[in-house]
């Protein structure tokens, strides 16, 4: 299999400058984040809860406007880009239509964007083929396992062929089985679509285990306080799981984030 580098010199695609979120609870969700992330980084959100990960990525999307400071993607404002395709966004909650088959939930953002069901088809197949669910194009949610829901998550945010996908906590509610397996697509995906991966999870094991960056968040207010370039190379499969260098840099992420607790009071 080829090894995947991620070139320093690679083009910045993501650049937070000074970033705040205040909302009108008067609650700091995130303040002063700064970040460049590259083309082909597969970076995680990392940190305890109410830490601000959900709501930094929710910015990059644009699904949400900053309070003060920038966020550039791809070239342009968040949530600004021409027709909002390049950015797919997977939720913690598969949140797919219960009415809708398999085929018409990941149609669904093409159809937004004008096509028809025919026009959408050889794409809306071919994502389904990413997550290996070409057969089950025309069943409908509740016959599908929660891995299965979080894979059809998975292909209607690829089915606009984005550039960068982001993750909120995908997996969190699948059982450990499933979500390794889910780790192990992820990364595939990453690797054969030449994808940027924002990923955000609670997980040390989870982050270290996928990415090639940790930006660890501390709360109150919400802020990175380590930014931690990994050492370990790709492909991982299951067995990197089982290394020395595996268990050395979730210590090393593991220390990061216990720095991040020292205030955290017990009414949380
Ligand atoms: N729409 C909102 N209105 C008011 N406060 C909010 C809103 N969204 C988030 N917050 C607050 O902002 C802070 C950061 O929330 P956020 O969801 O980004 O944290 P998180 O690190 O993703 O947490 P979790 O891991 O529990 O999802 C929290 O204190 C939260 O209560």
């Amino acid at each position: 299999m080829m090894e995947q580098k991620i070139l320093p010199e690679a083009p910045v695609q993501i650049e937070m400058s000074n970033v705040d979120k205040r909302f009108g609870n008067n609650v700091t969700a995130v303040q002063g984040m700064s970040l460049q992330i590259r083309e082909g980084e597969f970076v995680s959100f990392l940190g305890p809860s109410g830490c601000g990960k959900s709501t930094a990525l929710k910015m990059i999307s644009g699904l949400l406007s900053v309070s003060s400071g920038a966020i550039s993607v791809n070239g342009h404002p968040a949530g600004q880009s021409i027709d909002g395709s390049d950015v797919g966004y997977v939720f913690q909650e598969a949140t797919l239509m219960p009415w809708a088959t398999v085929f018409d939930n990941v149609y669904l953002p093409l159809k937004l964007q004008g096509l028809s069901r025919k026009e959408a088809g050889p794409r809306v197949r071919e994502a389904l083929d990413m997550v290996g669910l070409a057969k089950f194009s025309a069943s409908y949610p509740r016959q599908l396992s929660g891995g299965m829901k979080m894979r059809v998550s998975i292909a209607r945010a690829m089915v606009t062929k984005p550039k960068l996908l982001l993750m909120d906590e995908p997996f969190a509610a699948l059982d450990e089985m499933t979500r390794f397996k889910l780790n192990n697509d992820v990364l595939d995906l990453w690797k054969s679509q030449g994808l940027t991966v924002i990923f955000v999870t609670h997980s040390v094991f989870e982050s270290v285990y996928l990415s090639s960056r940790v930006i660890v968040m501390a709360a109150r207010p919400g802020r990175v306080v380590h930014d931690i370039p990994l050492p370990g190379g790709y492909p991982r499969t299951g067995e990197y799981r089982t290394t020395a260098e595996y268990a050395e840099t979730c210590r090393l992420v593991s220390n990061a984030l216990e720095g991040t607790m020292d205030n955290v009071d017990i009414n949380h």
